[in-house]
């Protein structure tokens, strides 16, 4: 039996200061333009935050992080780091940095990598995964702020079938299994209907959500383990402790 224990990374938000890095280069750019405070941020998606304040603000918000230098920027969230060395080293673990790369691929994959040298060392490169779809990569723990890791091709059924009232209690109960099962089993039809790209509906691993800004008020999950920050103790997490 395998008895490795594969963890998988997420970068934005777990390791780099996503949404400090946005917010600093937003008011550096729109120094006029309302901003939404750390402590105000509610839901993963800063664009949609944004647009819900004035429109036209949620292109400005793309417009940061599809700027260059953006992802290369980033500071490293406190610990993460020391955090990540740390944990390649342990025996019988192996470490990966599993994140989705924007669409708009000038800066943020060269970067993304490039960061990782910087921060990392040159080692880590062989360790980092780019995917839009973290459901088909394998592994024990994906640690991750976004409370709903769905495919690329489940979360565009739900938003565009289901009334945006369900579509908004899944994001804020944060955890796909809150869907009921048959309304699961109606989306997936749909996605196969629609030959939507593979999306695997039972990821092997078990996603520990990172605390950020964005989810901290989500209400607690009975099922779903929390990670409050580096200096919390993810070595216990890692040996399924707790
Ligand atoms: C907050 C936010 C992030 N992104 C992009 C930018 C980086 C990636 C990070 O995805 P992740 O690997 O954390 O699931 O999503 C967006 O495209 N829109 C947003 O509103």
């Amino acid at each position: 039996p395998n008895t490795r224990l594969r963890v998988l990374l997420d970068m934005d938000g777990v390791l780099a200061d996503f949404e400090g890095g946005f917010l600093k280069k937003y008011r550096e750019r729109y120094p006029n333009e309302p901003y939404i405070s750390l402590e105000e941020r509610r839901g993963f998606w800063v664009s949609t935050q944004y647009g819900e304040l004035r429109a036209d603000l949620c292109d400005k918000a793309i417009s940061i992080w599809e700027s260059k230098n953006f992802f290369m920027e980033l500071e490293p969230l406190p610990g993460s780091v020391e955090a990540v060395k740390e944990m390649a080293k342990m025996k019988n673990t192996d470490v990966f940095i599993c994140t989705s790369p924007i669409k708009h691929y000038a800066h943020c994959p060269y970067e993304k990598y490039a960061w990782v040298e910087r921060h990392l060392g040159p080692d880590f490169l062989e360790k980092v995964i780019l995917t839009r779809d973290k459901t088909i990569v394998s592994g024990d723990i994906l640690v991750d702020d976004k409370p709903d890791i769905l495919g690329p091709g489940q979360l565009a059924i739900i938003e565009r079938n289901v009334n945006s009232a369900l579509y908004q209690k899944i994001l804020r109960q944060n955890v796909w299994s809150s869907v009921h099962k048959s309304n699961r089993d109606w989306i997936m039809q749909q996605d196969s209907d629609q030959k939507h790209e593979s999306v695997e509906p039972n990821p092997s691993w078990e996603h520990v959500l990172f605390t950020a800004c964005h989810n901290k008020h989500l209400p607690v999950s009975t099922t779903q383990r929390r990670l409050l920050s580096w200096a919390d103790n993810w070595r216990d997490i890692l040996e399924g402790k707790c």
